[in-house]
């Protein structure tokens, strides 16, 4: 099966179209966070979302933990997905999210082997799992261009039935390896494929190559 591409921290239109040119199934667009180079207002991320054309999906990331404040994100802005960025996420908000048909992907952070039972646990009612690195007892939730144990995502993924992205210190040179050892359902790149904080069209060209080599 075909790894798909979620190329996150996009920060227009442009760079959403540049990103779905160069094989992106997904475009991710980072809310307000405690910390992070991604960050847009929720109104650039309403404008991105509405551009994203089908069958491309719109990934909003949000740090927000309560359901009401994550499904009243959510109707106001339209992604097709929410990537809930802090492990405190609910239950309940995956469950606010689908009732407005829109996908939760609980993202869990891989700081040791406690990370399998906090996945199988989202997993329950979660429509995927994002696997990053993460550091939530520092407030980092994501964007750290930072790898984690891979072999402990491998162990999740083999754990899991539903699609898992793996996500942190992605780049064109580790893609294939990351394809072929922890075989994720997507990868999910931001800092890997931007140069100076902008999207590189080089590095992305590289990214799906290395990634259709794996
Ligand atoms: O990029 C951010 O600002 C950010 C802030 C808080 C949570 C997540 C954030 N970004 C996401 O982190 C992963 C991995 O990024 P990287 O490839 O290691 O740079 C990705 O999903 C980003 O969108």
């Amino acid at each position: 099966m075909r790894t798909r591409l979620k190329v996150c921290c996009i920060v227009s239109v442009a760079e959403a179209r540049l990103a779905i040119a160069h094989g992106a199934d997904a475009v991710g667009l980072v809310s307000a966070m405690p910390s992070g180079p991604g960050i847009i207002p929720d109104e650039t991320c309403a404008a991105i979302a509405r551009a994203a054309p089908p069958p491309v999906a719109s990934v909003l990331l949000t740090s927000r933990t309560e359901a009401s404040g994550v499904a009243e994100q959510a109707e106001r802005i339209r992604p097709s997905a929410v990537q809930l960025v802090d492990g405190a996420a609910s239950p309940e908000a995956h469950e606010a999210l689908r009732r407005l048909g829109i996908h939760a992907i609980q993202v869990v952070h891989v700081e040791d082997e406690t990370a399998l039972p906090l996945a199988q646990e989202a997993a329950r009612t979660a429509s995927a799992v994002l696997l990053d690195s993460g550091r939530p007892s520092e407030g980092v939730l994501g964007g750290t261009g930072e790898r984690h144990d891979w072999n402990i995502s491998r162990e999740i993924i083999a754990a899991l039935e539903i699609p898992v992205f793996l996500a942190g210190g992605l780049t064109p040179a580790n893609a294939p390896e990351a394809i072929q050892r922890v075989r994720p359902f997507a990868l999910d790149v931001c800092s890997g494929v931007r140069t100076a904080g902008a999207l590189d069209p080089t590095k992305l060209d590289a990214f799906a190559r290395a990634m259709a080599s794996a």
